[in-house]
């Protein structure tokens, strides 16, 4: 059997707090180069189960492998490295420092995760291509990131996402700020860049209408039992 790009099983999550939303996720695989749209309402934890897939937080119970890799078995620092090599995260708001140069955001990856920054080869160079390819204009690698329209902010979010072509692209409602022919060209864009790099792509989003262009859809639901804990 082939390596998962993702693999869940037995995963249990609880928030800390009087609030406590909890979750639970028995399995949940994602192959290598398989692209996966995860719908939920709003509040359904997409976002939490993005934070586990990604080691910002850590199970209570339960194993999550990125790549083969037991997330479990290692400790925060190595968390980070292992997220900096093979995880490309694309934010609902994007993230990017506003105030630094398109280059500098789209490189920022590379700066610390030395085996992506070699798959890079000539990071630079690549941010550049990534720009042309993306539809980003002429010169905006020298550009502000936060004088950039919404639009060319969140492709340069998928630059940033996608250099050095991490094994992984967890992508939290990305275009949930497009009109519809923007979302459609948008996507057409993300997933050409992620066949080129040969990364598994897992997307959340509550828009049903976004299945036509994934290889499978799966409801939140279906994979996951959440529950909030009483005062
Ligand atoms: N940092 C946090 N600390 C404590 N509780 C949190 C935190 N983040 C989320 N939660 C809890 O988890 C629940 C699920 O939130 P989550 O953001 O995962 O859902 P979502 O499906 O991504 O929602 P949305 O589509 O609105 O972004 C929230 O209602 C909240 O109670």
């Amino acid at each position: 059997m082939t390596e998962s790009a993702l693999a869940l099983s037995d995963v249990s999550f609880a928030w800390p707090g009087r609030d406590g939303f909890s979750l639970s996720c028995p399995s949940f695989r994602l192959a290598a180069g398989e692209s996966v749209l995860l719908l939920g309402a709003s509040g359904s934890g997409k976002s939490t189960l993005l934070s586990l897939v990604c080691g910002i937080v850590v199970p209570t119970r339960g194993r999550i492998a990125v790549g083969g890799i037991d997330l479990g078995g290692l400790r925060a620092g190595e968390r980070d490295r292992l997220r900096a090599e093979r995880i490309g995260i694309i934010f609902q708001q994007f993230n990017l420092l506003t105030y630094a140069r398109v280059a500098d955001n789209i490189l920022l990856p590379l700066r610390f995760a030395p085996k992506r920054r070699a798959r890079a080869r000539n990071g630079p160079k690549e941010a550049a291509r990534l720009c042309g390819a993306l539809g980003l204009p002429d010169g905006v690698m020298r550009k502000t990131a936060g004088r950039l329209s919404v639009g060319q902010q969140q492709r340069v979010a998928v630059a940033r996402a996608l250099i050095g072509a991490p094994s992984l692209i967890v992508a939290d409602e990305p275009t949930s700020a497009l009109d519809t022919a923007t979302q459609d060209s948008f996507l057409d864009l993300l997933f050409a860049q992620v066949a080129e790099a040969g990364s598994s792509l897992l997307m959340v989003s509550h828009d049903e209408r976004l299945g036509q262009f994934f290889d499978h859809v799966v409801r939140i639901e279906d994979i996951v039992t959440t529950a909030r804990v009483a005062a």
